[in-house]
């Protein structure tokens, strides 16, 4: 079972501290995370940015327990993952976190209702009904519950995604790229519903996007290059984050990614 921290960093929804991932061997090795330390306070939605290969899919990844650090810490919800076995880590991400990503992950031969608490369903559990009655209701898919994947527009789709992400009321919603593959209209409803469980639930939200405009939803924006935090903004306008993208993708072509040495230095 895991057992919470005790130290200040167990008042964060999410600390990492010090953390380097070196992926690939060999020649082919790239250091995706350069020594990352990142705190984020419960209740907050934050969008990740950065030009393509600056990391920020590896620092979700690694933040969420998907993939495992070369070194440094990472504590979810007080919970160092480093300290977790596999059984405690999967115990972890199926109560405290929730997972949406850019390609909504649906079961094709489910349907709505059966997605939605297919988490619970692994975890041999049951569901709440009404809980799910109502979750669906709130994100606009009342009448959808008996309905295949292949039945509902991008958006919807992305919904049901959400609230399979969000049944079991997850601390952290980690989102990759959740808007990339909706229209404008769709990437708000989204959009709002992730503002929503940080405003109303307070639940906190993390976010990879590259897209300006839902950055600005954010409470803050942390901006990522050659795997890096390089800059932080709050109270983001999407003007604002167009502006400091476009300086940081014309840095990021004269640089390239960041490639480690073979005794671990960095060139
Ligand atoms: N499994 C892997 N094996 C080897 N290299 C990897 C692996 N995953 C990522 N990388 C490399 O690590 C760097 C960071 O990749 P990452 O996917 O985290 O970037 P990103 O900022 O999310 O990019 P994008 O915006 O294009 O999705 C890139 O140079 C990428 O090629």
């Amino acid at each position: 079972m895991y057992s919470p921290h005790t130290s200040a960093s167990a008042q964060k929804a999410l600390v990492l501290s010090e953390v380097v991932k070196v992926h690939g061997h060999g020649d082919a090795v790239v250091t995706a995370l350069n020594r990352v330390s990142l705190e984020i306070s419960r209740a907050t939605f934050t969008a990740v940015m950065g030009p393509s290969g600056s990391g920020k899919s590896t620092l979700l990844n690694c933040a969420a327990g998907l993939d495992q650090p070369t070194s440094g810490t990472v504590v979810v919800d007080g919970h160092e993952l480093s300290g977790l076995d596999e059984t405690a880590l999967t115990r972890l991400r199926r109560d405290r976190m929730g997972f949406v990503f850019q390609s909504f992950n649906l079961i094709p031969t489910l349907t709505v209702a059966q997605n939605v608490t297919l988490p619970f369903e692994f975890a041999g559990r049951r569901p709440d009904g009404r809980a799910v009655r109502a979750l669906l209701a709130r994100l606009g898919l009342a009448d959808r519950a008996g309905h295949r994947p292949s039945e509902l527009s991008g958006g919807q789709q992305q919904r049901v995604a959400i609230a399979r992400a969000m049944l079991a009321r997850p601390a952290v919603v980690f989102a990759d790229e959740p808007t990339g593959a909706l229209d404008t209209q769709a990437a708000r409803d989204v959009l709002d519903i992730l503002r929503e469980a940080v405003t109303v639930s307070d639940q906190t939200v993390v976010m990879v996007t590259h897209d300006p405009v839902a950055a600005s939803y954010a409470d803050v924006v942390v901006f990522f290059a050659d795997g890096q935090i390089v800059d932080t903004m709050a109270r983001p306008t999407a003007d604002r984050v167009a502006a400091r993208m476009t300086l940081l993708s014309a840095s990021a072509r004269s640089t390239g990614p960041v490639r480690a040495r073979q005794d671990g230095g960095i060139r």
